[in-house]
Order: structure tokens, then sequence, then C-alpha cells
């Protein structure tokens, strides 16, 4: 029984063909498209597929988006798509949003890997995730499994774009991370890195002070690869979160 996974960030979509519904289940191809290729699929890798058993995916880009993906995969398989809408609890986490399902998919997605992830490291303690696509979302879950909430700020393309839109004299390449930065295009790729590990540092540290205890620190997201060497302490970087927490809540869906 094979499994479709989807992820539709706001730049990206990014998939992952397994071998069945199940964590740890094996890779038979994946693949990614901006979201400008996006009607690209049917007629690019998606044809070379074999139909897969099932389909479950996260979206937050605009509905028009997941329409076109939608009659993609019509176009191609008989394979229904279903998609994640957070909830007050599952999968071993409680949704300690105001309203759950204004959550997004993808962040929650996101936790439930993670939650798992840690879960099998050992017992229960604090996690902080950070996921940096386009946005950067930091979340906050205490050892009973309960999200407390999250910070969403700006990933490091928006902020560039709005101060180069905001100001005269900030039009420059992209430049290196550096504790001192001499030229403004340092100056600008240095300010965007360190507001994001500043902000992370700050989850770091109200989780620390709410729950008594050190929490797990990990890291996901197309952009993670670029923060995770300039963060003030250690995070693991796991590119495959989203594609982990979709694979336990379709082991949920289509096994059990
Ligand atoms: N090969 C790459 N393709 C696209 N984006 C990349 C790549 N490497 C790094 N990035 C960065 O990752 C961000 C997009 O990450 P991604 O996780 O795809 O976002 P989203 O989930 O919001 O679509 C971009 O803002 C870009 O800075
Ligand atoms: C915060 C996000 C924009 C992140 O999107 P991404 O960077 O992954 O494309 C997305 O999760 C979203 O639209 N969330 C809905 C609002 C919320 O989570 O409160
Ligand atoms: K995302």
């Amino acid at each position: 029984m094979t499994f479709l996974a989807v992820d539709i960030g706001n730049t990206r979509l990014k998939w992952a063909l397994y071998d069945s519904p199940r964590p740890g289940a094996a890779v038979l191809a994946q693949g990614a498209e901006f979201l400008e290729n996006i009607d690209r699929l049917a007629d690019g890798e998606w044809a070379r597929l074999p139909a897969p058993s099932c389909m479950l995916g996260c979206a937050v880009a605009a509905d028009a988006i997941k329409r076109r993906v939608e009659e993609q995969m019509e176009e191609l398989w008989d394979v229904p798509a279903h998609w994640i809408v957070p909830s007050a609890a599952e999968a071993g986490l409680v949704n300690g949003y105001d309203h759950p399902t204004r959550l997004g998919a993808d962040r929650w997605v996101a936790m439930i890997g993670a939650w798992h992830r840690l879960l099998s490291t050992g017992a229960a303690r604090p996690l902080v995730l950070a996921m940096v696509g386009t946005a950067v979302t930091v979340e906050a879950i205490d050892a009973s499994g309960k999200f407390l909430g999250g910070q969403i700020l700006p990933g490091h393309g928006i902020m560039l774009r709005a101060l180069e839109s905001g100001t005269a004299g900030l039009h420059v390449p992209t430049g290196e991370v550096r504790e001192f930065p001499t030229n403004t295009s340092d100056a600008l790729t240095s300010g965007g890195t360190y507001a994001i590990a500043g902000a992370i540092e700050c989850m770091v540290n109200h989780v620390r002070k709410h729950c008594g205890q050190d929490p797990m620190c990990i890291m996901t997201g197309g952009a993670g690869w670029k923060m995770a060497p300039h963060m003030p302490r250690p995070f693991e970087l796991v590119e495959s979160l989203i594609f982990d927490g979709l694979l336990e809540l379709a082991q949920r869906r289509f096994v059990a």
C-alpha cells in the first residue's frame, strides 16, 4: 500500500511517495515544485509515478493552488485527496490555540512529527520547534504534549523584500552572516538571521521558565540549513519533519 505525502507551503510544494502509510516507511520517490510551476506536476515527475494507494497532505497556500493539485491528481490517478485540518487534539498532542482549526496545518503536522521523534528518543520533555520556510514559526510544547502557543515572523526573503521596498539605499546582493557586519549586504543578511535566531532563543527561555526544564530543540523547513549554524544553542535539523508527521497521521487514517 503506497502513500503520497504532500506539503504545500507558500513558496514550494514538497511531495514524497512512501512504500506504506506508516512511520519509518521507505521513500520510493520525492520532489519539490515552486508554486509558480504548480501546473507542471502532472506532465512532469508525477506522470512517471505509479498510482499511490492513498494520499494525505497539508496546505497553507491559496485555495486555487490546492485545487490545481487536486485536479492534476484526478487527471493521473483514482486517489482521493485528503487534507489535514488541525483539531483540538490528535496523535498525542493537545492544541492550545484559541481556535484550533485556525492554526496552520503545516505547523500542526510538523509538531506531530517532532513530538513522536522526541518520544522515540526517550522520556517526554518540553519541545521547541522552529520551522524556517517562507515565514518562520516557533512552537512550544510542554512535557505532557500540550502545544502552548507559537510565534510567526517573516522569513529571510520577506524581511529583505520589506527592507528593500521601504528604503532607498538597501538594494544590494545577498551577503554573509557576520557577528560584526561591515557592509550593507552582510548587515542585511546578518540582521535577518539573528532576528530569527533571537526570536527562537526567546521561546527557548519562555519554555524553560514555564516548564522548569530544558526543552529539546528541533528545526525544520527549506531554509533551516541556513539558520542552524547560527543558533546560540544546538538545534537538531530534521528536514523531513512534516512528512514524518503526515506518516503518523496517515497510519491513524489508513491503517488503524
Ligand atoms: N533549493 C531551495 N529551493 C527553494 N527554497 C530554498 C531552497 N533552499 C533554501 N530555500 C529557502 O527556503 C525557503 C522556502 O522554504 P520552504 O520550506 O519550501 O517554504 P514553504 O514551506 O513556505 O513553501 C525560501 O524562502 C528559501 O529562502
Ligand atoms: C504561518 C504560515 C504562514 C507558515 O507558512 P509557510 O512559511 O510554511 O509557508 C502558515 O502556517 C499559516 O498560514 N498559518 C495560519 C495562521 C496560524 O498558524 O496562526
Ligand atoms: K511549510
